[in-house]
């Protein structure tokens, strides 16, 4: 029985501004994506009988159809008519229900760790139209990397930038409905569209000042007027130094950037007083 490691990575976003709400429910977004070098790790290895069983270092994730591994796992097989038996490990160190897509690039993951272990031979296009189905996000997980997102975040340009800055990541423990941050937002009231280009231009300038001036998140209002906590967070690395701190997606999770080792080690020991999931990482 074959057996096949793959990483999931956890996504940033940059940049997020919201363009309007579209009849079909979904918002229309424009945003810059980012991995970060914060992963689970799954571990697949076939099974004698037609099934999908799901274990995880997790005891209250769903090993069910309500996981998006399973869900991914089913599409597959359905997808390319495959009759085999598949056991996926979660390894979950991304927190759960944290604006970082920890879901999605699991199913991201399954998508590709299937597609290898079965020689299914499909592209990354073909996997980013299977991901769709499962949620905005995990098309720019099937790649990751630095890529701006727009549609309902399924339309993706890929940017050949790899950029090069410290992340640090703190989540309070609160959990936050994306489908609530995005029904509360009032697009009329946004006053600051963050510009998609402007971060372009920045992270090709490799600057970490214009870099951190370009950040920006419409939901980040939303989310702080329903959790103030949050907007505290982000305060607390403002005065921790960091020269720029946004919320992650729909939240909780807020992010500090910065080109220095030593400022990172800094912000990351002196955030820890105010939130207990704190992660240091890099983009890449
Ligand atoms: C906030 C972000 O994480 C930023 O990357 C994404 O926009 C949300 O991605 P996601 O969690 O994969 O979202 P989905 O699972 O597709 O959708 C969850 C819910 O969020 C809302 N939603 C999501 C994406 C979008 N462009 N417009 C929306 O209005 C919809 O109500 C949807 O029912
Ligand atoms: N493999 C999975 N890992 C974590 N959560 C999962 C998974 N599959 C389904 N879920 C469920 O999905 C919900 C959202 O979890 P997830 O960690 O994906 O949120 P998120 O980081 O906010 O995602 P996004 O940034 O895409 O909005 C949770 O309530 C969880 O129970």
């Amino acid at each position: 029985m074959r057996l096949l490691i793959e990483k999931a990575k956890a996504k940033i976003n940059l940049t997020l501004d919201v363009k309007y709400k579209r009849s079909d429910g979904y918002h229309e977004v424009e945003m810059i994506m980012q991995t970060v070098d914060l992963y689970d790790r799954l571990v697949f290895q076939e099974r004698e009988r037609d099934e999908i069983v799901l274990t995880c270092n997790m005891p209250y994730i769903p090993l069910d159809d309500r996981n998006l591994v399973y869900r991914a796992a089913e599409l597959i097989k359905r997808e390319f008519a495959i009759h085999k038996g598949i056991h996926v490990h979660i390894e979950k160190k991304i927190p759960v229900a944290a604006g970082l897509a920890g879901g999605s690039s699991d199913a991201a993951a399954t998508l590709r760790g299937l597609n290898q272990l079965w020689q299914l031979g499909a592209t990354y296009e073909e996997l980013e139209n299977v991901g769709a189905s499962i949620g905005s996000d995990v098309p720019f997980c099937i790649r990751g990397g630095t890529a701006v997102a727009r549609g309902r975040g399924e339309i993706l340009e890929h940017l050949p930038i790899q950029p090069n800055f410290w992340v640090i990541l703190a989540k309070l423990p609160i959990s936050v409905s994306t489908a609530e941050v995005y029904r509360k937002l009032n697009i009329q009231s946004i006053a600051d569209h963050p510009s998609a280009i402007g971060m372009i231009h920045a992270l090709k300038s490799g600057d970490i000042q214009q870099i951190s001036g370009c950040l920006g998140n419409v939901l980040e209002s939303v989310t702080f007027e329903m959790h103030p906590e949050v907007a505290v967070l982000k305060n607390q690395f403002l005065k921790f130094g960091a020269p720029g701190v946004l919320m992650s997606g729909s939240g909780p999770t807020v992010f500090a950037i910065t080109d220095r080792e030593a400022k990172a080690v800094r912000i990351y020991h002196a955030i820890r007083g105010y939130s207990r999931d704190v992660f240091l990482t890099r983009c890449w």
